[in-house]
């Protein structure tokens, strides 16, 4: 694959729910790319569409229009190379299983051997700091430890794209400055390209490499913005970086103005300008 490549290309995709009684246009129109080894994150108001775009991507839901690629290969369904790390640990987790288990588990899809998938789960639990509690049942784990798991499980299948939902929303504050640290070493150590939609915009600008910023619903990018923040991050250090407070700033702005209904003015351009050609027909 060349450099020019993404790994994630969207070109217009729109997504509406229809029902007998009820129609819901979640996605308007998103084009959008994500080079192969990024990381970006994305914010947007509550019901904006953040959850439907990633099932679209993770390809659990049908687009209406437009296109998905991952590694250039349109997504007609859940692709090979993608893993997926959720807010709802309890329930992306198998009780009955060890943790070795519920990593081991997508391995044995994959079609691995068995020392293949050991060499796997065990540098995968020790990257999380979990190589001590592979016996243990995910419900004799913290909060915090399961979602580590579950970030074990979807490291050791080795994505091209790594997809996570909120995966944080629900872990203590010091847990929660623990796994970001986490995510960003483990994706500056594996390469891996990672989209990460979460509510905090703090947690977008210290961990993205760029945040993208969407509209309310139906739904449109608002804003790319770039964190020109250094590649080493450090929870003290960088949140305290008079750039960080400039950045925070910025999206913070773009949200509140996207939940008043604000939407970007390249789609006002586009209107007018598609208005206009209609008329001329
Ligand atoms: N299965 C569905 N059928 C109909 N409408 C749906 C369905 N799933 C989601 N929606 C609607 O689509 C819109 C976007 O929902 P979505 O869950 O993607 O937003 P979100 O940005 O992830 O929200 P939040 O930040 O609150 O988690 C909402 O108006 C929601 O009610």
């Amino acid at each position: 694959m060349t450099k020019e490549t993404p790994a994630l290309r969207l070109d217009r995709v729109a997504k509406t729910y229809q029902s007998r009684t009820r129609t819901v246009e979640a996605i308007r129109e998103l084009t959008l790319s994500v080079g192969k080894g990024e990381l970006v994150c994305v914010v947007g108001p509550s019901g904006a569409g953040k959850t439907t775009l990633l099932r679209c991507i993770a390809g659990l839901l049908e687009v209406s229009s437009g296109v998905i690629e991952l590694d250039g290969q349109p997504v007609t369904g859940p692709p090979a190379g993608m893993a997926v790390v959720f807010q709802e640990y309890g329930r992306s987790l198998f009780p009955w299983m060890t943790v070795r288990q519920n990593v081991e588990l997508p391995l044995k899809e994959k079609g691995l051997g068995k020392s293949e998938r050991k060499a796997a789960v065990d540098s995968a639990l020790d990257a999380v700091g979990l190589a001590d509690s592979g016996d243990a049942h995910p419900w004799q784990l913290s909060g915090g430890m399961q979602q580590r798991v579950a970030i074990a499980r979807a490291v050791a299948y080795e994505p091209s794209v790594l997809i996570m939902d909120e995966p944080f929303a629900a872990v203590d504050a010091q847990t929660r400055a623990d796994l970001e640290d986490l995510v960003r070493s483990l994706w500056r150590r594996l390469g891996v390209t990672v989209l990460f939609v979460t509510h905090d915009i703090d947690e977008s600008v210290y961990l993205g490499e760029r945040v993208l910023v969407l509209s309310n619903r139906p739904t449109v990018l608002m804003e790319d913005v770039l964190i020109d923040l250094p590649e080493e991050r450090n929870q003290l250090t960088t949140r305290s970086d008079p750039r960080f407070g400039e950045l925070r700033g910025r999206i913070w702005d773009l949200v509140q103005r996207a939940k008043k209904g604000q939407r970007p003015d390249s789609e006002a351009d586009r209107v007018v300008h598609e208005a206009g050609r209609a008329e001329a027909v």
